[in-house]
């Protein structure tokens, strides 16, 4: 067979797009080429999340994540998958001020790291700038709500919609990405009624985190649901329970470096 044959084409923007109301698409973060593989086999998308920033790099929030990490993540995320839609966080600052910037930084964030996507954080206020990404050839997925990089406005990671009036506020800003291009909508952090609202307000996916199960999709951080954060937010349903395994093991090893019973036989060179 030749190598054409082989390749596995990858799920496509529009595949994504036409779930809508269809069967819920299933979607993880991924930051590193080898957990990226495992996710590949199950998820419809994949988003390399600006919440790398405080997952692998000890961060408060997700604001000081620079443009460059986003990238290095993103390339293995790309690497280590063949199947799933790549979808790549803009970080906070990298497309805010016009859309001039917000395509440049997008352009840069695709050539180099070969994924098929962005994302970035806003409704209303970011439809220009949707509008005129899309136009380009740049995939863009919108995430309103709960965006966590507004966090030093809002003062803290606040769930959307306890107070009804707003919720028109939330619909018009899905209405908004939807009519601007955007493929589908991370709904983040926001009280399940509105999230049913929202669904149904727009023609394109709902992508539910802390949100609603009616929505067209669901994402959770793959750290969080592993059990490997030692907190997470109250929407997180823990799936595995890594924290405890990867204490359990480096225990074991320290406790057999000190005792001497590692390195065994089987663990070292000889000359013969
Ligand atoms: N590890 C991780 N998981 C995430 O889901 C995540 C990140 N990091 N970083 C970026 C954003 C921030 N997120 C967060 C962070 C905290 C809460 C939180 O503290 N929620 C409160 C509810 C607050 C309220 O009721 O207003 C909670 O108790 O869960 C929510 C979303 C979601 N995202
Ligand atoms: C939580 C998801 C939607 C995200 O934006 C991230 O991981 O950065
Ligand atoms: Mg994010």
């Amino acid at each position: 067979m030749s190598a054409q044959n082989e390749t596995i084409r990858r799920i496509t923007v529009p595949q994504i797009r036409d779930r809508k109301g269809g069967e819920p698409i299933v979607s993880l973060t991924s930051y590193h080429a080898h957990t990226a593989a495992i996710v590949d086999k199950h998820a419809d998308f994949i988003l390399v999340g600006d919440s790398l920033g405080m997952v692998m790099h000890g961060m408060e929030s997700t604001v000081g994540v620079p443009l460059d990490l986003m990238v290095m993540h993103g390339r293995a995320v790309v690497r280590g998958t063949k199947r799933a839609l790549i979808v790549v966080d803009m970080p906070f600052g990298s497309y805010e001020e016009s859309p001039n910037m917000a395509f440049r930084n997008a352009a840069m964030i695709m050539k180099e790291t070969q994924c098929q996507a962005v994302k970035l954080e806003g409704g209303a206020r970011m439809a220009e700038t949707i509008k005129f990404l899309v136009e380009r050839g740049i995939p863009v997925m919108a995430h309103i709500g709960l965006t966590p990089q507004s966090t030093n406005v809002m003062g803290g990671f606040k769930t959307q919609g306890r107070d009804e009036d707003t919720w028109n506020m939330h619909i018009a800003d899905a209405k908004a990405v939807a009519e601007a291009g955007a493929f589908a909508v991370v709904v983040e952090g926001v009280v399940e009624p509105l999230a049913d609202q929202i669904t149904a307000a727009v023609d394109i996916p709902t992508i539910g985190i802390g949100a609603s199960k009616n929505c067209d999709g669901q994402i959770l951080v793959l750290e969080d649901m592993l059990g490997l954060n030692p907190w997470v937010p109250k929407f997180v349903k823990k799936y595995g329970n890594l924290g405890p395994a990867i204490e359990q093991a480096v225990a074991e090893y320290a406790d057999e470096v000190k005792s001497r019973a590692f390195p065994g036989p089987e663990n070292v060179y000889n000359n013969k």
